[in-house]
């Protein structure tokens, strides 16, 4: 089970979708819940985005094996990455994997390679 966890308006929804894309070849418009896809032989991946919420949070803590967690880089972290540390760290960590989007948004490449240092040195 693959969580995908972020504040509103980060990219969740549009990372879920470029990973249909990428496993099944199939354009996903409108995904409902979670998205199983068979992977190889012997592995199937559930991918879940998780509300942005308290409650979804817990739950999701409590069962996911990974969690992409993004960052909106334009942005920095959100008061919603550290609630869902948090809430992990009470409830047994999974593995969390720190993702960056809006990385286009940099037009300055020094500035992005500043920003990406300094949000990578969190994970
Ligand atoms: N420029 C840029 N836009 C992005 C990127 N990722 C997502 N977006 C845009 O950001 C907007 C919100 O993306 P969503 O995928 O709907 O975000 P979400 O986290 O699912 O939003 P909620 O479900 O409301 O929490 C969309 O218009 C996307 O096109 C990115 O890496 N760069």
């Amino acid at each position: 089970m693959v969580a995908i966890v972020g504040p509103a308006k980060v990219g969740k929804t549009t990372l879920l979708q470029a990973l249909i894309k990428n496993f099944t070849r199939q354009n996903i418009t409108s995904i409902q819940g979670p998205v199983t896809i068979v992977t190889g032989k012997k592995r199937r991946v559930t991918f879940m985005e998780c509300n942005n919420d308290i409650n979804s949070m817990i739950d999701i803590a409590k069962v996911a094996d990974l969690v992409l967690l993004l960052t909106d880089a334009s942005f920095g972290f959100e008061m919603e990455i550290f609630e869902f540390l948090n809430i992990c760290q009470v409830h047994g960590f999974p593995r969390v994997m720190g993702v960056l989007t809006h990385l286009d948004m940099f037009k300055n490449n020094k500035q992005l390679k500043k920003t990406k240092k300094v949000l990578k040195h969190r994970f």
